[in-house]
């Protein structure tokens, strides 16, 4: 604890700029939460920050906290007389991990009061209110500018209503180590994506990388076909085939490719397909998607083929093979129902229900697998809500799959590791201002290859650490 809150006290003299007669008030609740914020408010106070508590449960406060605040000169008041109208900083030490639906009416209140003051609000560990697990926000949370968290990226940070509440995240190493591991909801590092994405070997041809067929676009609207063949040749450039009746478009841009203007039977063979960004959802393009998920083989299902899907759900309840669905929100909600306000649960459950993997783009997109395993994806910016991305999503998934039916990497795996991807080329482009689908196609490679270069566990480039 006392690890946290010196951690929380450095972050928020480095926000402040200043400790020595910064008006700080902390909102502390009647767990270690509080505990934390009263602890960091006493070594604020040691250096001539002047500081107040507003204690929710007198009785119950953190002892030691309490007890170091006091012997720091720090002053507890109630809510009128805590100087919110002129606090610098607010700690939000209401609660945290512990904390058990939404927030009870006198914390809500205080919450409210904060938000109204001009003090720089600062969640300790998680914004009160805010579902640890889920992110999910029922009734009012405590809307911070900063959130100083330990140990880990709790999943409710970054998913949902959670993370509007969050504001800027700040990590605290507090040693918790495997912890991370063993939760039911990961986040992937650049190293753990980097090692899930083999790079060719001496002894790889153009087969063993993993052969990907792509169905997407049409002779009116090539476009999604080229971004798609083009996100998977630049993700696992051994073998991409591609189906369609966008086969001149693609052809032209993409001479590498390997094109049919026929059907997927006709592509010759490949590990693993992707059917559906702009492909329509006419008479034809429903007999294509039947005969793709007939087949043994790792399926993408993206787009339209996720709306046609919407009609005959049982295509992907009948499959033996790996199929990832790739939906945005109203797609997800013509397959599986309303999200709601928890987006794990729902990726979750419609994983269970269809028996396949889930991943559902957001702001913070979700991987789930039937078994209940899931991914938060912890990269992206707000400029890949543009046209044209998702066709590179599922190019890039497509790509990983083909490999993984080489590698024997789960899909769920793939698809977390396609979202990282897929995140990190958008960062890339956007550090130049607002991007095109089309950027993320050609820096992937960069992509890549900034991965394959992050530090991983043991302090060295992932690609060239020890194996795990
Ligand atoms: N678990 C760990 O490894 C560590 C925990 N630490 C701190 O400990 C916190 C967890 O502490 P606790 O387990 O004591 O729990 P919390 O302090 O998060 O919350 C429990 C308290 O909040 C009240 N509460 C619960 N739901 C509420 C609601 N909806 N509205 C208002 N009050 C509510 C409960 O009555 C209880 O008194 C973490 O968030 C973190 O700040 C850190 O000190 C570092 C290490
Ligand atoms: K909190």
């Amino acid at each position: 604890m006392q690890r946290a809150a010196t951690g929380l006290a450095t972050h928020c003299l480095a926000l402040a700029g200043r400790a020595h007669g910064l008006r700080v008030t902390l909102l502390v609740g009647a767990g270690d939460n509080g505990g934390d914020a009263l602890l960091a408010g006493a070594l604020l106070a040691r250096r001539g920050a002047r500081v107040t508590a507003v204690l929710l449960a007198p009785d119950r406060a953190h002892p030691g906290g309490l007890a170091a605040l006091r012997g720091a000169g720090g002053r507890l008041a109630d809510l009128a007389d805590a100087g919110l109208d002129r606090a610098d900083l607010v700690l939000d030490g209401i609660v945290g991990i512990g904390g058990r639906g939404g927030l009870r009416p006198a914390a809500a209140e205080l919450a409210r009061a904060a938000a109204a003051g001009p003090g720089l609000l600062v969640a300790v560990d998680l914004p009160s209110g805010v579902d640890a697990d889920t992110g999910a926000v029922d009734g009012e949370a405590f809307a911070a500018q900063h959130t100083v968290t330990f140990g880990t990226r709790t999943p409710g940070l970054v998913v949902g209503a959670g993370r509007r509440h969050t504001g800027r995240l700040h990590l605290v190493d507090i040693g918790l180590g495997p912890h991370l591991a063993a939760a039911a909801t990961r986040q992937l590092t650049d190293a753990d994506a980097a090692d899930r994405i083999e790079a060719p070997s001496a002894a790889s041809d153009k087969y063993t990388q993993g052969v990907v067929g792509i169905v997407a676009g049409s002779a009116t609207y090539p476009g999604a076909g080229v971004l798609c063949t083009g996100a998977a040749l630049h993700t696992r450039p051994g073998l991409v085939r591609y189906a369609g009746t966008a086969a001149d478009g693609v052809r032209a841009a993409w001479p590498e490719a390997i094109v049919t203007a026929g059907r997927p039977g006709d592509a010759g063979r490949v590990q693993s397909w992707v059917v559906g960004p702009g492909v329509g959802t006419d008479d034809e393009a429903r007999s294509v998607l039947a005969e793709v998920l007939d087949t043994d083989l790792p399926v993408v299902v993206d787009a339209d083929a996720l709306t046609m899907l919407a009609d005959d759900p049982d295509l992907v309840r009948a499959r033996t093979a790996p199929t990832v669905l790739t939906p945005h929100d109203r797609e997800f909600a013509r397959i599986a129902g309303d999200v709601g306000p928890d987006r794990l649960a729902a990726a979750r459950r419609a994983a269970a229900d269809l028996g396949c993997t889930v991943l559902l783009k957001g702001s913070a997109t979700v991987v789930a697998d039937a078994d209940g395993s899931a991914f938060v994806n912890g990269t992206g910016t707000p400029y890949l809500a543009t046209a044209g991305t998702g066709d590179v999503l599922a190019g890039v998934l497509g790509a990983l799959l083909a490999s993984a039916a080489v590698t024997g990497l789960p899909a769920v795996e793939a698809a977390a590791v396609a979202a990282h991807v897929h995140g990190r080329a958008g960062e890339l482009a956007a550090a130049r201002g607002p991007l095109l689908a089309g950027d993320l196609v050609r820096l992937l490679p960069e992509t890549l290859h900034r991965l394959r270069e992050a530090p991983g566990p043991h302090g060295v480039p992932a690609a060239r650490g020890p194996a795990q």
